[in-house]
């Protein structure tokens, strides 16, 4: 499945609604950048709908989930966890096979970060940390990305390499985020979220980044 059809999301706290109730189809093939300003319901979105797809997607949340006392290796091995039997997953703890070293070794090169394999993920800053959670949702190779504001930390070259890796990597992608010229280079439908529901949605080639400025 690449493409699906999202009905009736909501989400409140304290019993004050925060998003929908919404709808979203999402077509094959299609980039989705989800827009909107700071509180606007984003990462609430992108959490509800990986709950309806969970193992079908992979994820880049806000907070990168990276476990500090591991290495980048087992942070990104951690994208294929739930793909491999308990004792494969026991002994590439303490020994690695050389075919998961040599795969993981290719994305980190794609990402600037091969020298930093066996650090442990608490040493690294923030923008090497958000690379390590790309490379995990890379691993993971679903065919679906749902990502919250994934280059966030990233320099423009190394955001412009990530977004690229990302669009060619998945067929599918919704991705939250606040650079708008980053959604209308690298995204082919642009979703505006405001006060939790639907307020613009558009292919990319039809907007300017003027009339996204517009849900600010
Ligand atoms: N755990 C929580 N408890 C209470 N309220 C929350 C919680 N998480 C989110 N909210 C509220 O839900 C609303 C939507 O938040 P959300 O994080 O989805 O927005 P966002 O568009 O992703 O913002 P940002 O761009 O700053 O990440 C906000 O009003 C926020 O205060």
């Amino acid at each position: 499945m690449s493409g699906f059809a999202f009905s009736g999301l909501t989400a409140s706290f304290s019993g004050k609604r925060v998003i929908g109730p919404l709808s979203l189809q999402v077509n094959p093939g299609e980039k989705i950048a989800l827009v909107g300003k700071s509180g606007a319901g984003k990462s609430t979105l992108i959490r509800l709908m990986h709950e309806r797809v969970n193992r079908e997607s992979s994820l880049i949340p806000q907070e990168l989930g990276l476990v500090s006392a591991l290495s980048v290796f087992h942070n990104v091995y951690m994208g294929q966890l739930d793909k491999h039997s308990t004792w494969y997953n026991t002994i590439t703890l303490a020994r690695p096979f050389a075919k998961d070293r040599a795969e993981v070794t290719t994305l980190l090169q794609s990402l600037g970060m091969t020298e930093k394999f066996w650090t442990p993920t608490a040493s690294l800053s923030g923008g090497q940390r958000q690379r390590v959670a790309i490379a995990r949702a890379l691993y993971r190779k679903a065919s679906i990305l749902l990502a919250d504001e994934p280059v966030s930390a990233l320099d423009g070259p190394m955001a412009n390499t990530v977004m690229t890796l990302l669009r060619d990597r998945f067929s599918t992608s919704i991705i939250a985020l606040h650079d708008v010229d980053l959604a209308l280079d690298y995204c082919t439908r642009i979703v505006g979220i405001q006060d939790g529901q639907i307020a613009l949605d558009e292919p990319s080639a039809n907007l300017v980044a003027s009339d996204i400025m517009s849900l600010y």
